[in-house]
């Protein structure tokens, strides 16, 4: 399990370690991580450390100490260092002492403002410190960000901007100390200019904007140095790896029958969108349950192409015992379905036009669990605000439509998020690891309403569900691509493979 914690328990955290250790210690080892990472890139790119060109751009707090004190350990290696100080009074004095002994240089910005002062744009160009800070950054092998971590608000400051994207724009690597600056660490919302890094060197644990998108998108690939922390049992978020979902999906036991494993009930298509229902069901016989029962206007369709379906064309009132139903896809404007399903003391998922047919207040007033897995426009729509927002916020606009509908939520897209209600299964937030752009294809959703469906038949608690089928969707999107476009249907099918792989580990 990959776990992410808040700034302010984050801060919290090191306060207590702080407490035990000796000045500065923590630093310390936070720059020795970050050096050795940097060292590891530097010998990848060039061979060696010794004669590599290593600008580090420095902001006002302990970030930029950690990128000084790493930079100082790479000058005493011989690397050629300079550090911009995009604040030089404010710099942090003990690791722009180290730098300075071991050898490295200083350019200083001083030109308007670098994290204080009105948001003045830089500049000209004749800024002498931005122009020679520039140059640096275009001859750099690595650029190293310490301009802020988890202390900055915002986006990056006017003097930043084309500092962060002349490091884009040159051939070197660039490293982000704890996070790319101007990304939001408790959110993963980026509201201005943030910078773009090839590769985060975070420090303790993940900070939840490191594993959300947009902010994610920055970070590049990350990697975490260990700094001693002792954190609390419950994370603000967590992201599963292979042996989390192994250890939840469902195996049959030497007594199982069908029903024992559970039946899922699938009302979902309709005559116009027939399809839906066939990957829905698709979806939902990979998933675990011991039998999959369709119940609505495309059971020809459903039984022509499986026909180990139980189908029935009343409605899901009539249509027999189930363990879980999944409500939604393609169904038109049919509410009926949804509010007898609704009305059901099982598990329920509701998806796609589901959302919009179900009455709120009766999913508030269930007993059982409600799992809802809109997209951005659908979860907007409910909020009732535009799709940008949700984009924008990912985090909170999965929690908001938890808490108001007293639901778990699976808000889908390329960073796919499950948060629960305040009483549900645990409180952390879920985070999809394995999402991939193939899977925006028409149908996958319905395949992944009846794969979550299923496992919610088989027994799993909504959070557990919804997580660990966004995983195998994902790896099955992945499995079924392998670089290439794909229809929902390979998906479905590839949902097999993704499953022994991960039992296999
Ligand atoms: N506290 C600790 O024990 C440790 C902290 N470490 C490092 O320290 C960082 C946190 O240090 P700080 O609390 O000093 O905070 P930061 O260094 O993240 O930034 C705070 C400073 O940046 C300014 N600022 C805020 N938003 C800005 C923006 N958008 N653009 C430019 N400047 C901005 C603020 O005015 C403030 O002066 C961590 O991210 C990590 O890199 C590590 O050394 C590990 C140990
Ligand atoms: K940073």
């Amino acid at each position: 399990m990959r776990t992410a914690y808040s700034v302010e328990t984050v801060r919290a955290a090191e306060r207590d370690l702080m407490a035990r250790l000796p000045e500065g210690a923590l630093m310390r080892r936070a720059a020795a991580g970050l050096a050795a990472v940097c060292a590891e890139l530097l010998g990848r790119g060039r061979g060696r450390v010794y004669g590599s060109r290593v600008v580090l751009l420095v902001g006002s707090g302990d970030n930029g100490g950690d990128a000084l004190y790493a930079g100082a350990r790479l000058a005493r290696r011989g690397a050629g260092v300079t550090a911009v100080l995009l604040a030089p009074e404010r710099a942090h004095a003990a690791g722009l002492a180290a730098l300075r002994r071991a050898g490295g240089r200083t350019v200083e910005i001083t030109g308007p403002d670098t994290g204080t002062g009105p948001d003045t744009a830089v500049g000209t160009g004749a800024e002498a410190g931005t122009v020679a800070a520039l140059a640096a950054v275009r001859r750099a092998d690595l650029v190293v960000d310490g301009i802020v971590g988890i202390g900055g608000t915002g986006g990056l400051r006017p003097a930043a901007v084309p500092l962060a994207e002349a490091a884009e724009r040159s051939g070197a690597a660039v490293v982000a100390v704890d996070l790319p600056s101007g990304v939001d660490a408790d959110t993963g919302e980026v509201r201005g200019t943030a910078l773009r890094a090839d590769l985060t060197v975070t420090f303790g644990t993940h900070k939840p904007g490191l594993l959300v998108d947009p902010a994610r998108e920055y970070a590049g690939s990350v990697r975490l140095v260990g700094i001693g922390l002792d954190l609390p049992a419950e994370p603000e978020l967590e992201a599963l790896q292979h042996a989390d979902v192994a250890r939840l999906l469902p195996v049959p036991g030497a007594e199982s029958d069908k029903y024992r494993r559970g039946v899922v009930g699938i009302a979902a298509g309709s005559a116009r969108y027939p399809g839906a229902a066939v990957l829905a069901v698709a979806g939902a016989l990979r998933g675990g349950a011991g039998a999959v029962r369709y119940a609505g206007p495309a059971g020809r369709d459903v039984i022509a192409r499986f026909p180990e379906t139980l189908v029935s064309d009343r409605g899901p009132k009539h249509a027999g015992r189930v363990q879980a139903w999944v409500v939604g896809p393609g169904a038109g404007d049919d509410a009926g379905p949804v509010a007898e399903v609704l009305a059901a003391d099982v598990p329920v998922l509701i998806d796609a036009d589901g959302l919009r047919l179900a009455d709120a207040s009766a999913v508030r007033a269930r007993s059982a669990p409600t799992l809802l897995t809109p997209h951005a426009g659908e979860a907007a729509a409910l909020l009732g605000v535009e799709r940008e927002e949700v984009e924008a916020g990912r985090l909170a606009a999965a929690r908001e439509l938890a808490g108001r509908y007293g639901a778990t939520v699976l808000l889908k897209g390329s960073t796919t998020l499950v948060a629960g209600p305040k009483d549900g299964d645990g409180t952390a937030v879920r985070v999809n690891p394995t999402g991939t752009s193939w899977l925006a294809t028409a149908g996958s959703g319905d395949v992944l309403s009846g794969l979550a469906g299923s496992l919610l038949a088989a027994g799993l608690p909504a959070r557990d569900a919804g997580s660990a089928a966004a995983y195998l969707h994902g790896l099955a999107g992945r499995r079924a691509a392998d670089g290439a476009p794909v229809g929902a249907h390979d998906v479905a099918e590839a949902i097999p493979g993704a499953w022994r792989d991960v039992l296999r580990g």
